[in-house]
């Protein structure tokens, strides 16, 4: 029987305050090494997802390159199909496999837009991407395990409904501050502490100044 949902493993690299990136977007908090064993981890997923606002300020590619192996399916959660035709997951997308999530909330223009975009499109959810729905239709595309690079708003969508399994945070040696600057949990938080996913270290690993902690859901 088909699982209903992949394996969920969420990634970040943080400052010893918590937060992934300041508060203008300033986000490279990761060493070469750390960057080696992100993208070593990379090569082993099926598909790789981030937010939004993660393409529109960091720009980032999602593919495997600084070590050797297969490039992970690209997923970017985008409600309203707003993604830019200059960044570079579209400007590539002819190449790399790539999937974009909107909402029943999208324009008809902007799905026309997207669609001439060479990318798959997924519809999931009613306002913003229903994230347990999304993973089951990834289920059905065979996709079994799903890297998320976040951002903050992309995290807690998967916190809160306790969508995960894993998670790997590389702590940086930077303090960060700023209360606007984005952390690794953004969106309304848990009251209370008992609400929390609980969580077990399962390994460790020094890079130099960087620590990477792997923890897995209980
Ligand atoms: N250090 C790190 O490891 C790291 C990793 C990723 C991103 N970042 C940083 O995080 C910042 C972006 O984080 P953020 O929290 O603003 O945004 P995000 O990247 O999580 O994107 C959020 C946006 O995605 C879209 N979206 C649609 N459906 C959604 C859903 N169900 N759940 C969540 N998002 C949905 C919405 O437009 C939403 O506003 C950037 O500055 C980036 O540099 C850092
Ligand atoms: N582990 C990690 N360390 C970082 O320092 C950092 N900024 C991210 N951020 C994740 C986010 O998804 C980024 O946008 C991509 O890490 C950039 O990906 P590319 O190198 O362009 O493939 N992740």
């Amino acid at each position: 029987m088909e699982k209903s949902k992949p394996y969920v493993i969420l990634s970040a690299a943080t400052s010893i305050d918590g937060k992934i990136a300041t508060v203008t977007g300033d986000s490279k908090l990761s060493s070469k090494l750390d960057g080696i064993r992100l993208h070593k981890l990379r090569s082993k997923v099926d598909a790789i997802l981030v937010g939004k606002n993660t393409v529109l300020l960091d720009d980032p590619m999602l593919t495997v390159r600084h070590t050797k192996g297969k490039n992970p399916i690209r997923i970017v959660l985008d409600s309203k199909g707003s993604i830019s035709k200059n960044s570079k997951i579209i400007q590539t997308s002819k190449k790399i496999p790539t999937i974009v999530v909107v909402s029943n909330k999208i324009t008809k223009s902007n799905l026309e837009r997207l669609k001439k975009f060479p990318v798959e499109i997924i519809i999931a959810g009613k306002n913003s991407v229903d994230i347990k729905l999304l993973l089951k239709k990834l289920s059905y595309k065979k996709i079994k395990s799903v890297l998320v690079e976040g951002g903050g708003t992309t995290n807690w969508e998967f916190i809160k409904n306790g969508l995960f399994d894993e998670l790997i945070i590389t702590l940086s040696p930077f303090l960060i501050g700023g209360k606007d600057a984005v952390s690794l949990v953004e969106g309304d938080g848990f009251k209370k502490i008992t609400n929390s996913p609980i969580l077990r270290l399962k390994s460790t690993m020094r890079l130099k100044n960087h620590l990477v902690l792997n923890y897995v859901k209980v």
